[in-house]
């Protein structure tokens, strides 16, 4: 795309992502990796409450419905709310990888205002990876999956050890999670393989 930074392409030794073998098939759910996570999580009222859904290869599809609570302008989604989505899309990917990776660089682009009540299609693909690098993109459009674009995004997210979050997050959170009777969601929390 014109106009991505430098850091955003891929060096000439990137190869193309491998879908994990027990990656969900496409159409399937991915379901909340975190119950509290603002982007996708159940348990987070304020939350997007993004649900995403598997697509061929690394690629899935996401739906945001824009509430009032989203707002910046009146009527209007927030920019910062719309990039939260567009991250929230892209970090799910990593989910079709079972790598644990976190947005180092997200670079948007709002091409048209999305109002309060429609619901922003996204979708997302990993383009590359080389070594802990994941590079990747998503778009957002509004009136349908095939409407306008609205935002765009391009990404690149880092590979971390399950360590990142348990050294750096408040202990509160990381024990609350780690002692989650669930094995599943405990490893989720981390997106850690289970
Ligand atoms: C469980 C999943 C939850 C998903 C939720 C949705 C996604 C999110 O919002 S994650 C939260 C937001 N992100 C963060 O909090 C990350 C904060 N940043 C960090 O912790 C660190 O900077 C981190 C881990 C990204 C990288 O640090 P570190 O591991 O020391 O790696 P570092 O050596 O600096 O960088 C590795 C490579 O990435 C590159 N890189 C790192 N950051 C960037 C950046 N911002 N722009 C461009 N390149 C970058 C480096 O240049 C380096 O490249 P090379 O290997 O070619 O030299």
């Amino acid at each position: 795309m014109s106009g991505t930074s430098a850091s955003l392409q891929p060096p000439a030794d990137a190869v193309t992502p491998v879908r994990h073998p027990d990656a969900p098939a496409p159409g399937e759910l991915l379901g909340a990796h975190y119950g509290e996570c603002f982007g996708c999580g159940g348990e987070q009222p304020h939350g997007l409450h993004l649900q995403a859904r598997a697509g061929e290869g690394v690629s899935l599809t996401a739906e945001f419905a824009v509430r009032p609570e989203h707002q910046g302008a009146p009527g209007l989604a927030h920019g910062g709310i719309l990039a939260t989505a567009l991250d929230e899309t892209l970090g799910s990917l990593n989910w079709l990888l079972r790598t644990i990776a976190v947005t180092g660089r997200l670079e948007t682009d709002f091409r048209r205002p999305v109002p309060v009540g429609t619901t922003l299609h996204l979708e997302a693909e990993v383009t590359a990876v080389a070594g802990r690098k994941i590079y990747s993109r998503a778009t957002g459009r509004v009136g349908g999956p095939d409407g306008p674009v609205a935002v765009r995004a391009e990404a690149l997210f880092i590979e971390v050890k399950v360590d990142h979050f348990i050294d750096n997050g408040r202990p509160e959170e990381i024990q609350a999670a780690m002692s989650d009777p669930d094995q599943v969601r405990r490893a989720r929390a981390f997106e850690v393989n289970p």
